[in-house]
């Protein structure tokens, strides 16, 4: 059983301070003895030293505590395994032999050190620490073509970085579609000591919840690309806490690859005592769906997203979109002689996945006895009232607002349709469909090599958005792919405001999880149909919003953000949809990168930069010549 908070265990430091108080003891005393030599009884010579010892072990234990807790060292080996998460047998990415790979626990202000070695032989990688906004160390980020050069293989890049923050977050690859492989996992910060919570729990746990498909990344990104697109489908498989279980059985399964015994798919077991209540931190990291999540027969008072405080407020069933982080809580309040489904389930498009179930196990019953009843069936995918209503109850608790400007300096509307270019379907964002450029931005503005991605920024809104109809398949006007960044003036208010629209198929909307790097927002107001920018503004939130990281806009609705662009650097938004990425649906700010300090030469392997002074050297050589 896992107790709320976890540190590493005291002996290390225990250690290390014994031994070196013993060092400096048998030197003091050893020296003094030399010196001394009038006090002819060497017992009260160590015995008057005794005290001095004493001090020492605990100065050098204290301060060694002190630098532990402030440092969290992690080495981790990324590689390729066959395994079975579902029980069909496929190439996954693992962090040390695990998928999802370790938990990160620590406390606020703690110092993260992952030292990340590539060891997937043909591939790179880079590792995002989503929801942890990298004050000060913007290169620290993990976005491929944003903040850094990839890793190559063989190669092992330090990230460094502070979780200023308590609250649940998570860790994912952002390069190409390697997130949906398997690598990811949980972030979760603790409070100072001596601080609480605004709600009580006797038990911490994370799962991450995501979907699975049986084809490589490669296979479907080489689709997405492809002329005529294939697109990727539904998920096969929905997992909870990296267990699934996939029918051996379906039609054209090639069943030396399915194995309905292999234990690795046996479900994921929960278990709790009697009593006790447990506050669950449940992520979603999918690829592609939207969920709802439920305990059968248990209610869930929602108390956190995204390390923020919620206003508390009860669901049977949690709404989750790709890149959000809840905490519920939930006590083991029912009939304990019982087992119990934890159901996830794909909402928002009409799918062939099957639900994901999970055992939520009432101590001392066995982990494995399968609850007496049928699973719950969970939502209609197509309740959209019933997500947009989740989305309007998520409030900021009333202790913890952090109070939001009450006007912007600019808002920029971005049209999210889907377009046709050169033949391949593309997300494009105001008619600009995003794509990453090879020299990441932050090198790029920092060293001036602004020939490396195309210097018209992209539009704040598109021409004729009045007359635009979202009902309609876009007439596909003016679609290009760019890699352009929009810059924001440092420290001024920003509003986005995330216009949903119909795509390319006629009747069709589709849900977007957007997430921003290296800030939270505040979400001021949720819409349906068109944003009318001088009526909508008013209905907005500006007394308890929330501050999150990652938000839906809904099927032909509207979602409005307001941000201050106070972080150094240059932050990737985007719709944390991996396929819809790819695609292009995204955008990048940039904002007081000239502030930003020296950027470390680890994250610059792919960019040649030739010193300033070498290269005036270099020009008084040959004018020499
Ligand atoms: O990006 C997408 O492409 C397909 C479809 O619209 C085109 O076939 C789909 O369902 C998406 O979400």
């Amino acid at each position: 059983m896992e107790s709320p908070k976890q540190f590493p265990p005291a002996t290390t430091p225990t250690c290390l301070s014994l031994s070196l108080s013993l060092y400096i003891y048998i030197y003091i005393t050893h020296s003094s003895h030399r010196s001394h030599q009038l006090i002819s009884n060497p017992f009260i010579s160590k015995m008057k030293n005794l005290p001095i010892l004493c001090a020492l072990f605990l100065l050098i234990l204290s301060l060694n505590l002190i630098v532990e807790a402030r440092i969290r060292h992690y080495r981790w080996e990324v590689k390729y395994e066959f395994k079975s998460p579902d029980c069909y047998r496929k190439l996954v990415i693992t962090i040390n032999g695990r998928s999802p790979g370790p938990t990160i626990l620590a406390q606020q202000g703690d110092t993260i050190v992952v030292d990340l070695k590539n060891s997937l032989l043909t591939e790179n990688v880079a590792i995002h620490w989503h929801g942890i906004r990298q004050i000060g160390t913007p290169w620290a980020d993990g976005t491929e073509g944003v903040t850094q050069c990839p890793i190559l293989p063989g190669d092992t890049f330090r990230y460094k970085f502070v979780v200023d923050r308590a609250g649940t977050y998570l860790y994912h690859a952002h390069y190409g579609m390697q997130r949906e492989a398997g690598l990811y996992g949980s972030i979760r910060v603790a409070l100072p000591d001596g601080e609480k919570e605004p709600f009580v729990y006797d038990y911490d746990r994370s799962i991450i919840l995501n979907d699975w498909y049986h084809r490589s990344t490669y296979e479907q990104a080489a689709g997405l690309s492809s002329v005529p697109f294939v697109w990727v489908g539904d998920p096969q498989s929905l997992l909870i806490q990296g267990k699934g279980r996939f029918n051996c059985t379906t039609p054209g399964t090639a069943a030396a690859l399915c194995n309905a015994t292999n234990p690795e798919c046996s479900p994921y077991v929960f278990t709790v005592v009697p009593g006790k209540t447990y506050r669950l931190r449940i992520g979603s990291l999918t690829a592609l769906a939207a969920l709802s999540f439920e305990i059968e027969g248990h209610n869930m008072t929602v108390v956190e997203t995204d390390g923020h405080y919620v206003e508390p407020f009860v669901v049977k069933n949690l709404y989750i979109y790709s890149g959000e982080t809840y905490s519920v809580l939930v006590t083991a309040n029912q009939d304990p002689t019982r087992n119990y489904w934890a159901v996830s389930k794909m909402v928002s498009r009409n799918n062939t996945t099957p639900n994901g179930l999970g055992i939520f196990n009432y101590y001392p019953n066995h982990l494995s006895r399968s609850p007496p009843t049928v699973p719950p069936s969970g939502p209609w995918w197509d309740d959209v009232e019933a997500r947009v209503n989740q989305s309007l109850a998520i409030r900021s608790h009333p202790d913890y607002i952090h109070p939001v400007p009450q006007t912007s300096d600019r808002v920029i509307i971005l049209l999210n349709t889907q377009n046709r270019i050169n033949g391949s379907v593309k997300w494009s964002i105001n008619n600009v469909s995003f794509t990453l450029p090879h020299t990441p931005y932050l090198i790029s503005l920092k060293h001036n090599l602004l020939h490396t991605f195309e210097q018209t920024p992209p539009p704040d809104t598109i021409n004729g958005y009045e007359a635009y109809d979202i009902n309609v398949a876009p007439p596909n006007v003016n679609a290009t792919s760019s890699n352009s960044l929009y810059r924001l003036k440092f420290n001024t208010t920003v509003d986005i405001i995330l216009q949903n629209a119909n795509t390319l198929n006629d009747n069709n909307s589709e849900t977007h999880p957007w997430h921003l790097h290296g800030h939270d927002f505040w979400v001021v107001g949720y819409g349906d149909g068109k944003f009318n920018a001088s009526e909508d503004p008013k209905t907005y939130n500006l007394v308890n919003p929330i501050m999150k990281n990652t938000v839906p806009v809904h099927p032909y609705g509207w979602t409005a953000l307001r941000f201050v662009a106070d972080n150094p650097g240059v932050w990737a938004f985007h719709c944390h949809i991996e396929s819809h990425f790819y695609m292009g649906m995204g955008a990048v700010f940039e904002e007081g990168v000239e502030k930003v300090k020296k950027l470390p030469s680890s994250i610059m392997g792919c960019v040649v930069v030739i010193p300033r002074d070498f290269l005036s050297h270099r020009c008084l050589f040959l004018y020499f010549l």
